[in-house]
Parts: C-alpha cells; sequence; structure tokens
C-alpha cells in the first residue's frame, strides 16, 4: 500500500497514527509490542510526536518493546547513532522502562554484537523465529534500508537475523537485521520523502526486479503488510499512487 501526503508533518500524523493503533492492537491481542526502530532523519518528525502527550498517552508504553532496524557501529553518545536519536527524541520523553529498550550496540566487536543481539531477539520471541509487530524503515536514495545496502554481501543473507560488516563506502561497520528478519514482520512501515528519493522508489516498487542494486525490494514481508507513507517529491515518478 503507498499512501502519498503533500507534506512530511501529513506523513508524519500518519505514522504515528499507525505506531499508535499497531502498539493497541498488539497488546490486545498478545499482551506486548515489539517494534524496531529505524534510523536517519526520516523517523525524526515521527519519533518526537510520539513524545506529545496527544500520541504518547495513547501507546502502551509499559508493555512496549523496542528494538532497531539497523545502527552505525558508533558510541551511543556518537551524533551519527541511531539509538542516540531516538532517545533524544523520544525514548527519554516517554514511561518506559529501561530494560525494555534494546540499543543494536555494545562493547564487544560488532560481528560478537550481532550474535548477542540475535541471542536477544530470539529469547524474546521464545526461541521462535522474531516477528516484530511493527517495523519502521527509511530507503536510502539508493534504494537501501536498514543497512542492506546495494552490493553487499548481508543481501545474500537467508540464515541469520542479524549480521554485522565494514561498509566500504562510509569506512564504518554497520549492524542490521537482514532480509529473512525484516519479511517475517507482521507490518512494515516505509518513511521516505523528498525528490532525491523518487528515482529509487520508482526502481523499488516498479521498476524491474533487481534487490542487488535495489535492496529495499527485499523486504517483502511473507504474513504482513508493507505501508509505504511518502511524499509528492518522492512519489513523483510513480504511475500507481496509492
Ligand atoms: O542507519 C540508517 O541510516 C538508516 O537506518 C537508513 O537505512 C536510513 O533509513 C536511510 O539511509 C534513509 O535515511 P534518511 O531518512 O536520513 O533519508
Amino acid at each position: 500500500m503507498i499512501k502519498v501526503f503533500n507534506s512530511t508533518a501529513q506523513l508524519s500524523r500518519a505514522a504515528a497514527e499507525i505506531f499508535v493503533q499497531t502498539a493497541q492492537e498488539a497488546v490486545q491481542e498478545n499482551g506486548r509490542f515489539t517494534v524496531a526502530l529505524t534510523g536517519g532523519s526520516s523517523p525524526e518528525q515521527l519519533y518526537k510526536l510520539l513524545a506529545q502527550p496527544l500520541y504518547r498517552d495513547m501507546v502502551p508504553w509499559e508493555h512496549t518493546f523496542i528494538f532497531w532496524g539497523d545502527e552505525r557501529w558508533v558510541k551511543l553518545t556518537d551524533d551519527r547513532s541511531n539509538a542516540k536519536m531516538a532517545f533524544e527524541t523520544l525514548l527519554h520523553h516517554v514511561p518506559i522502562s529501561k530494560s525494555h529498550i534494546f540499543p543494536m550496540w555494545g562493547e564487544e566487536s560488532p560481528e560478537d554484537f550481532a550474535l548477542i543481539y540475535e541471542k536477544r531477539l530470539l529469547n524474546h520471541f521464545g526461541g521462535a523465529t522474531p516477528q516484530f509487530d511493527l517495523i519502521l524503515l527509511g530507503m536510502g536514495d539508493d534504494g537501501h534500508t536498514a543497512s542492506l545496502f546495494p552490493g553487499t554481501s548481508v543481501l545474500q543473507e537467508t540464515e541469520r537475523c542479524v549480521q554485522a560488516y565494514y561498509l566500504e563506502p562510509q569506512s564504518m561497520y554497520r549492524i542490521t537485521l537482514t532480509a529473512p528478519c525484516l519479511t517475517q514482520a507482521k507490518k512494515i512501515v516505509f518513511m521516505t520523502y523528498g525528490e532525491k528519493k523518487a528515482k529509487a522508489l520508482y526502481e523499488v516498487l516498479e521498476g524491474e526486479q533487481n534487490p542487488t542494486q535495489y535492496p529495499s525490494q527485499l523486504v517483502q514481508p511473507v504474513h504482513g503488510e508493507t505501508i509505504w507513507l511518502v511524499d509528492e517529491a518522492a512519489a513523483s515518478k510513480l504511475s500507481q499512487k496509492g
């Protein structure tokens, strides 16, 4: 499903409403809400909205569990950290227990921590395949999502749920949920806006199947649904506009 908005404010409000509704339904059905946050700049408005009383007071934070879809392998105090951004815009401002928040970073090596995070996920899901109630994602102007970047070997992963690898172009380690893990989600929401994303969004949604070049194409939920929240600029090359 693709929803096109004429402003990022409207797009972020729609994302906040989906977050609240999904959280309430998950807690009603299963007693808890497990969500993976995205990094980058696209979700910042959403996180700030969720920290405002209007939305904050509708989320069952005491039954909410926060993971991440990916992370840059930098300290949590580093401005490039996805977790730092989420704490500053959202998590420091809502009544959620620190024991319910699982930053995707540790003192171990990135490869060792990927194994630790994977075990943490499996424990959270009782040893079964992790199935998030909601995964928030962004998309880069090259069509990457989470830290699934074009042409990287992590795109071929079929078993592991979490992988860490050195991303040459950015000269940094990245750690990410893999495609097999993302596709198990019950609901995936992409937030993508800006003219710079238009070509990649067209290629991902309407172009040839080419997930190595456009990794966002890998995110096809097995059981769940994908909702693309986009603005008019990003949707400018699409024929089908929701
Ligand atoms: O760690 C990250 O950078 C994100 O997880 C990444 O996948 C992001 O969602 C896209 O790069 C889009 O980034 P923007 O929202 O800043 O355009």
